[in-house]
């Protein structure tokens, strides 16, 4: 019986987890705590946790009283930095420990958001440094993401209510940041509070923005009013929505993934680095919990990239490099071109989402990009090393 878990624990000598089937490497990291049970996260219920003492989940199970009551749950761990899918109170109230991953999956947020930019600056003839972007949130996501694209030129306006500029910059009202050509949501959702989340975007704000500006979602589907979204998409033709996140999922709501110029099921977050990060965070967390030593690294998990450098010459205009190697980090259009292929034939829209996101193909984080550039091309090498790729001099 191990007596870092419950010494009221006399009959059954096990730890017993239970974590949701799609979290990597759970074997690796919580093999030593005990016997663990795999299960689809979006079906899990309190029947499957009558002897669980730690359980791990993603973002699809929600975590409250009528899951865990009646449970020996003395530990829950989300590999998700968001955490609206968790009653935290209840938690509290059981003394239940808890730990999320913040900022784990940041990074391929921020590559999401830049491959899409990268779309957005085609279709329209322009530039990085042309466009004006304002970002709401500016936690890790949004942090990362505004120091990439001031790195890039582009100017950047951003809101946070909680923030002080010392930490994350200048800041202004979210009024402000709706006159940007690009507004970029990186907020939880929050339904309460001073400062609720919840449709935060609503018929209003969007009639604020340009009837040309473009709308990301890449943070809750709910951070967004989807109906005001779609009647405003059907009244503006001009008006760009990219979503990753929608209300309701797993049930899309088909005619606005239509009425959107890119649409990706809820995988912004989704690297492999990411996500491994995730589950090396809940590990930390819970050792900590239980006061046992940390003794596993992620560094030794992780493979070695698929694809490993991209090279250009000195010739090739910053721009042009810019977006090229962005795109052969992450490609945007492959994830949108999936999901509307998938989802136009689905006989079942739920469990189209689900299969997407749990079969989604393997993605690297940007740094494991090498870049050659020649020695000679030193602004070039400076806007790669400042977008996040690894520059290597040749
Ligand atoms: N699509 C995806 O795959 C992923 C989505 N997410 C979502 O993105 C969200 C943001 O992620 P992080 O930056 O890591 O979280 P974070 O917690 O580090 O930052 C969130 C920021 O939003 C700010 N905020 C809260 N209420 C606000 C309001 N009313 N207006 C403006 N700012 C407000 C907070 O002060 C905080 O600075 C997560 O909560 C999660 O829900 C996160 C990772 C992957
Ligand atoms: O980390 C978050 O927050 C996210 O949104 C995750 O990337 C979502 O992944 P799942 O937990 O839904 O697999």
């Amino acid at each position: 019986m191990p007596q870092w878990l419950d010494q009221t624990k006399q009959e059954d000598s096990t730890v017993h987890i239970v974590a949701d089937e799609n979290i990597p490497l759970i074997e690796q990291f919580f093999g030593e705590f005990g016997e663990i049970t795999r299960l689809p996260g979006r079906s899990m219920k309190a029947s499957d946790l009558s002897n669980a003492d730690i359980l791990l989940v993603r973002s699809v199970t929600e975590v409250d009283a009528s899951l865990l009551a009646d449970t020996p749950v003395k530990f829950v761990g989300t590999a998700t930095i968001g955490t609206d899918h968790i009653d935290t109170e209840y938690l509290d109230s059981k003394g239940i420990g808890f730990a999320s991953a913040p900022g784990c999956n940041a990074q391929a947020v921020v590559d999401y958001v830049l491959s899409a930019l990268s779309v957005i600056v085609d279709s329209r003839g322009i530039e990085f440094a042309d466009l004006s972007v304002g970002i709401v949130g500016v936690g890790n996501v949004g942090l990362l993401l505004r120091q990439r694209l001031e790195q890039m030129g582009m100017t950047v306006k951003a809101t946070d209510p909680f923030k002080e500029e010392e930490e994350v910059g200048e800041l202004t009202s979210l009024d402000d940041v709706l006159s940007c050509d690009v507004v970029s949501l990186h907020t939880p959702l929050e339904r309460g509070g001073e400062h609720p989340t919840w449709h935060l975007i609503n018929e209003a704000r969007l009639k604020q923005m340009a009837p040309d500006a473009c709308l990301l979602n890449a943070c809750r589907g709910a951070v967004v009013d989807n109906a005001a979204l779609s009647a405003h998409l059907k009244q503006a033709p001009d008006f760009v929505a990219i979503l990753d996140v929608w209300e309701n999922e797993p049930e899309l709501d088909l005619e606005l993934m239509e009425l959107c110029s890119l649409a990706t099921p809820h995988i912004a977050g989704y690297s492999l680095d990411g996500k491994m990060k995730g589950t090396e965070l809940i590990y930390q967390a819970a050792c900590g919990y239980f006061g046992l030593p940390v003794r596993l690294k992620l560094g030794q998990f992780l493979p070695e990239p698929g694809i490993r450098r991209v090279d250009f010459s000195a010739e090739v205009p910053i721009h042009q490099a810019l977006r090229t190697a962005i795109r052969a980090s992450y490609e945007i259009r492959v994830d949108d071109g999936v999901m509307r292929s998938v989802m136009r034939r689905s006989q079942n829209l739920r469990e189209s989402f689900d299969r997407m996101r749990k079969d989604y193909p393997l993605r690297r984080d940007t740094i494991n990009l090498r870049v050659g550039v020649p020695s000679r091309a030193h602004d070039l090498q400076d806007v790669l090393e400042a977008t996040g790729f690894d520059v290597r001099s040749k």
